[in-house]
């Protein structure tokens, strides 16, 4: 049906969103038990940009953009949009017109599983976002979708107030909930990477830093001396 509006709804607080910026979508992932990517047909307009916002959620008609003006208004500085079509459709929604009025708002950034146009003023401009789609044919207006609703995006289901975090490897939802547990192991996370990292440089492989050889034994690995392989004295 469409056109419904719930004002009101909670946040994740700025001063945890502010920490879970300093992670990367990747660590993030992997920190809530590999769970809550979108699909990697989600990819940003831009290179190098990581944010982090609470959910403002939108569903959008076909072709049809109102939806996000009426979104734009219920935005609040720390939020993300993040808008789903209710049926598939490349067409771009959204531009620099719509990004000005974002950004003036606070919004840390878009998301949507639909087109885009403009792009390179939203470069210009600073403002991220990631989209399925680029498409210059813009769409019309006079029908509504809903607005901070629970929406299904790429493989995901949203809440509104949910932490959106976004960066150059895709975008990943962490439960409004979850927030400050998931960034407890993030943490944990990032430590032993360290850890690794340092590993690295001084020459280990990760066979040994991630103790791998009993599992590689057990798959069966062989290593063969090149004149023994070439002289057919192996199998
Ligand atoms: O106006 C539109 O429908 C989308 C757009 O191009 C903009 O926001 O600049
Ligand atoms: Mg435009």
């Amino acid at each position: 049906m469409g056109g419904l509006v719930v004002t009101g709804t909670p946040r994740t607080p700025l001063d945890l969103l502010g920490t879970l910026a300093g992670y990367s979508v990747a660590t993030v992932h992997e920190a809530q038990g590999r769970r809550g990517l979108l699909a990697s047909a989600i990819t940003p307009i831009q290179s190098g940009m990581r944010v982090a916002g609470s959910a403002v959620t939108a569903t959008v008609t076909p072709g049809d953009n109102t939806t996000i003006a009426v979104a734009v208004e219920q935005c609040q500085e720390g939020d993300l949009l993040i808008i789903t079509p209710t049926a598939p459709c490349d067409m771009g929604y959204f531009g620099d017109l719509l990004a000005t009025s974002l950004k003036a708002r606070g919004v840390r950034g878009l998301v949507i599983d639909a087109g885009v146009r403009d792009v390179a003023d939203l470069q210009t401009m600073g403002f991220p976002v990631w989209s399925r789609h680029v498409c210059a044919e813009g769409t019309t207006k006079g029908n509504l979708g809903d607005v901070n609703v629970p929406i299904s995006i790429a493989g995901q289901i949203v809440h509104p107030g949910d932490a959106v975090l976004a960066d150059d490897d895709g975008v990943v939802i962490v439960s409004r909930a979850r927030v400050a547990e998931v960034l407890v192991t993030a943490q944990e996370r990032e430590a032993k990477e360290e850890l690794s990292r340092a590993r690295y440089l001084a020459g280990e492989t990760a066979l040994d830093v991630n103790n791998m050889r009993p599992m590689i034994e057990a798959a069966g690995i062989r290593y063969v001396d090149y004149r023994m392989w070439q002289e057919g004295r192996t199998s």
